[in-house]
């Protein structure tokens, strides 16, 4: 994503978010200027992916700051009621934590807070892409690399550069990248919409795919690695990320080829033992139904993310290095 474009900004008095609604049709802007209407574009999807939402949690802090003016009480409920708008995404509860000790010392604070974490997620970022293509070209040898990805984690999902498209991105900056295959992930597009739109400004060559392609795509060769993103990575190593993404780990173990998790420290909940303590957003019925698409009055079970085991998990890379989780070094071990 080019430096001129942010996903999140604090303008001096809201919090300017680049509407991932909108894309990739139009660039457009919405300037979130209270709790509320925070808490309603994480709801959306507005600004989302798990650093990106660590970043719009901790500005949120100073508009429920603002605007509580001075009533403690009040100001905990705002701040709370941001934690709380998405809950797989540990990075959003995490970037509201990490600012509220600030709030004694007024709005300046926290916003210089939110601010330093934002230029923190970029410096990870980069990070982890020399990390990750570091780890992944020392397997491929010289051939161009197939990537598979699933969602969208790229500059769109953080503050900017991403983390399984920071990967990509370093791959292709070292003239590496044979073909990366997105997942067009279902119900919301975040693949086709999102991935889609950042590879090609990145003029990185791509192929946008139905998500149950992915499984075929995988065993029959096209793909030397799949790197994709994580919401909430569990002590033992179990990763939540966007639904469908554990059907691409499991088709990774099969071909026997391997699942590269790429995501900051941030993303590591070292309090949640193993995945399934991890919760899991069930989104509205309605994302996966209507007309032309199922028949009236069907219902519909639509859960945001899934659970990869550890086990499934070949290197998970972050800013301060590697981890091979599946030969048994997880988060809980490294620290
Ligand atoms: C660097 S983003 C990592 C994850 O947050 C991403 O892969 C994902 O699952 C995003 O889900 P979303 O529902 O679009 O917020």
């Amino acid at each position: 994503m080019p430096e001129d474009l942010r996903t999140v900004e604090w303008t001096g008095s809201a919090l300017r978010l680049l509407d991932q609604t909108a894309l990739p049709d139009r660039v457009a802007y919405l300037d979130a200027g209270t709790v509320d209407a925070l808490v309603d574009a994480v709801r959306r999807l507005v600004v989302r992916g798990a650093p990106a939402l660590g970043v719009a949690g901790a500005f949120g802090v100073a508009l429920a700051l603002r605007e509580a003016g001075g009533d403690r009480a009040a100001f905990e409920a705002g701040a709370a009621r941001v934690r709380a708008a998405r809950p797989t995404a540990v990075n959003l509860a995490a970037g509201v934590d990490r600012v509220l000790p600030l709030a004694a010392e007024g709005e300046d604070a926290v916003v210089a807070a939110a601010q330093a974490l934002l230029e923190e997620d970029v410096r990870g970022n980069r990070a982890i892409g020399a990390f990750g293509a570091d780890w992944i070209l020392a397997r491929t040898g010289d051939r161009p690399v197939r990537v598979l990805t699933h969602c969208n984690a790229g500059a769109l999902a953080t503050a900017g550069w991403g983390t399984a498209l920071g990967v990509v991105r370093e791959l292709h900056a070292r003239a590496r990248v044979g073909m990366v295959y997105a997942d067009e992930t279902r119900p919301l597009l975040q693949g086709s919409r999102l991935t889609a739109w950042e590879l090609q400004r990145a003029g990185v060559p791509f192929r946008v795919q139905a998500d149950s392609a992915a499984a075929g795509t995988i065993m029959g060769g096209l793909v030397d690695v799949a790197v994709i993103g994580a919401d909430r990575i569990a002590a033992n190593g179990d990763t939540a990320n966007k639904v469908g993404s554990l059907g691409v780990a499991l088709a990774c173990a099969a071909a026997g080829i391997p699942l590269v998790v790429a995501a900051p420290w941030s993303t590591v909940d070292l309090a949640t033992p193993g995945g399934d303590g991890i919760p899991i957003e069930l989104r509205a019925e309605e994302e996966l139904l209507g007309p032309g698409v199922a028949p009236a009055g069907a219902r519909a079970h639509n859960p945001a993310f899934d659970v990869t085991p550890a086990r499934l998990v070949s290197a998970l890379v972050t800013e301060s290095g590697v981890l091979e989780v599946s030969a048994g070094t997880t988060p809980a071990r490294a620290r």
